[in-house]
């Protein structure tokens, strides 16, 4: 579905012209409905990855190598066919929903138009797709989240929009770039299940960023350990945990509860939100429905900036 072979990114001072290989030569695959998690520590190259398949590397920078989505290569496509299978095929969710998000637009411009615009579907039945797409997301007040503005509604809850616009877009490949990092612990363990149920429902391949090793292990199908640039080591959860290839590997591992000495509030909170998406995703999976993430949260559901 996605390949990527040797790809390289060099970025150039634009003051200097110095070029910096950033990415150096990453091989990796994605099957269809299979999820990957890119994951090592800050720096290591992931967010990097992501925008060289969607096209968005920093100004200047060169990209080399080969990004084949179902035989499309994205380095190589004409203007027309690369944007088509961009808008069409890719989704982003990002670190912070508020950038996905028109701020004065409210949330039913950015379902309904990402549908009606994009896809030609007509306005009124785009109107009551969105608001079967928020209730899919675990939203049960559609109506009202859907006439309010991104600043009205909690993170978790746009992040839930974000999702649910994703999805309207029947994309073959989901990219998310650390899509609960910015949201409060509690709210990260439901939006990475909601995230992690409906991809599997509509067999979305996914590409997983993350810091957090056991986060990418629940949710991915394989892992690919990142560091300064460059993919160590790519294998299915159980390998990375229990015969990791490479020191580093074993380091990030070991390293993992040494992140914050211990006591340390972010230790607990760290634990807690990893315990939290564990439950969910085990509940999702025997249940085989949100329904228990649905209820888990009454403030999520009142939308309230908190
Ligand atoms: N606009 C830019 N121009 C040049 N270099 C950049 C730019 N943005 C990031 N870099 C460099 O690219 C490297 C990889 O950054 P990247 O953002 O991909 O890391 P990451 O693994 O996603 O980290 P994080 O988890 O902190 O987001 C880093 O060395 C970073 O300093």
């Amino acid at each position: 579905m996605l390949r990527i072979e040797n790809l390289v990114l060099t970025v150039s001072d634009p003051d200097t012209g110095a070029e910096t290989e950033i990415l150096h030569g990453n091989s990796f695959s994605v099957a269809q409905g299979e999820a990957v998690g890119l994951v090592g520590e800050s720096g290591s190259g992931k967010s990097m990855t992501l925008k060289c398949i969607l096209g968005i590397e920093p100004g200047g920078a060169r990209v080399e190598g080969v990004v084949d989505l179902d035989g499309v290569d994205l380095l190589r496509a004409s203007g027309e066919e690369l944007r088509r299978t961009r808008a069409d095929d890719l989704a982003l969710i990002a670190q912070n929903p508020h950038g996905s998000l028109n701020p004065v637009l409210p949330i039913e411009r950015f379902l309904v138009e990402g549908m009606t615009d994009a896809r030609g579907v007509p306005q009124a039945e785009a109107r009551s797709r969105a608001a079967r797409l928020l209730a899919d997301v675990g939203i049960t007040d559609t109506e009202r989240v859907l006439k309010s503005y991104p600043h009205q509604l909690s993170g978790g809850m746009l992040q839930r929009v974000v999702i649910a616009g994703a999805i309207s877009g029947d994309p073959k490949l989901l990219l998310a770039d650390e899509p609960t990092t910015a949201l409060d612990v509690t709210t990260q363990a439901e939006v990475v299940a909601i995230l992690d149920e409906k991809r599997r429902e509509h067999g979305l391949s996914m590409i997983f960023v993350t810091h957090d090793l056991d986060l990418a292990a629940a949710v991915c199908d394989r892992l690919a350990v990142m560091k300064d640039g460059e993919i160590l080591e790519i294998g299915t959860p159980e390998e990375i945990r229990d015969r990791p290839q490479h020191e580093y590997t074993r380091a990030l591992m070991d390293a993992r509860p040494m992140l914050y000495p211990p006591g340390h509030e972010a230790a607990a909170a760290a634990e807690a939100a990893r315990e939290a998406s564990a439950a969910a995703l085990a509940e999702e999976a025997g249940t085989g429905a949100a329904g228990g993430v649905r209820g888990a949260d009454p403030a999520q559901q009142e939308g309230a900036e908190s």
